[in-house]
């Protein structure tokens, strides 16, 4: 493995029962990349974010975060993992969700009390600590998700649709802090059906039907495709024109 790939994923297959989810999928995430998964839903997308993420066993095939054969129970303090359905107790406030998770990453103290404070800052939400996540709308749960995984500063940061149901301008500030923590060294691989989006990735993986049918630079599929939206490149690659 070259010692830059924080996420290798080699030959994955996935099945549930008799269907067939991910067919041979292989794909490197290089350190401190943004690379976005692009592809319709039900193609697969999250059952392969949870494969690397651990929480899923692959059919067969490989996949490595760090080095380390997944899933691993050691990773899980290197990895965030941000749902696409909100992992949240209804029935606490934010910030003893917050307490809740540091606790489980083994912050504690000064240490957690600061880490609560800048995340809730990152997602807008410091105004909203002490509420209850009941009356939290569906963005301000998602907010709180996102703010959630990257509590304990994670080397790997995997994010499913983090940004549905979140305001523009509130995207665009997740969007240049997802962007400063690549700079800082945070690999993060996520999944978007919104095609800005996927243009700020420094690579994408389209994905159709179980299989990834392009890896590369927003700029190399567009190009690969003469074609000048990510979207009408999908297009192409997907067989809806040649
Ligand atoms: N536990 C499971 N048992 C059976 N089938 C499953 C299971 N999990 C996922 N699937 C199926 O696998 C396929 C891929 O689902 P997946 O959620 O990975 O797609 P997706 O690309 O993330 O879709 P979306 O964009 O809608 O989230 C779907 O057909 C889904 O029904």
């Amino acid at each position: 493995m070259s010692m830059q790939a924080s996420i290798e994923v080699h030959g994955v297959h996935k099945q549930f029962g008799d269907k067939v989810v991910l067919k041979n999928i292989t794909l490197t995430v290089p350190r401190a990349q943004i690379f976005g998964l692009l592809g319709p839903s039900g193609s697969g997308k999250t059952t392969l974010v949870r494969m690397i993420s651990g929480i899923d066993a692959t059919t067969s095939g490989h996949v490595c975060v760090l080095g380390q054969t997944m899933p691993q129970l050691a990773m899980f303090s290197q990895i965030g993992y941000m749902a696409q359905s909100d992992a949240l107790y209804a029935e606490l406030t934010a910030q003893e969700n917050l307490s809740f998770f540091a606790t489980l990453y083994g912050l504690s103290g000064a240490k957690a009390k600061q880490r609560i404070s800048d995340v809730m800052e990152l997602v807008d939400l410091s105004a909203h600590l002490k509420k209850q996540v009941s009356n939290y709308s569906g963005g301000m749960k998602r907010r709180l998700s996102l703010a959630i995984s990257l509590l304990h500063e994670p080397r790997i940061l995997i994010l499913d649709e983090p940004t549905v149901g979140i305001d523009p301008l509130l995207r665009k500030s997740i969007w240049t802090e997802l962007m400063n923590l690549s700079r800082s060294g945070t690999t993060i691989l996520l999944t978007t059906h919104v095609m800005d989006e996927a243009d700020k990735c420094d690579q994408l993986g389209l994905i159709r039907e179980g299989s990834l049918i392009a890896v590369g630079t927003p700029d190399e599929l567009k190009q690969a495709t003469s074609t000048s939206t990510i979207e009408e490149a999908f297009l192409v690659y997907g067989g809806a024109r040649a």
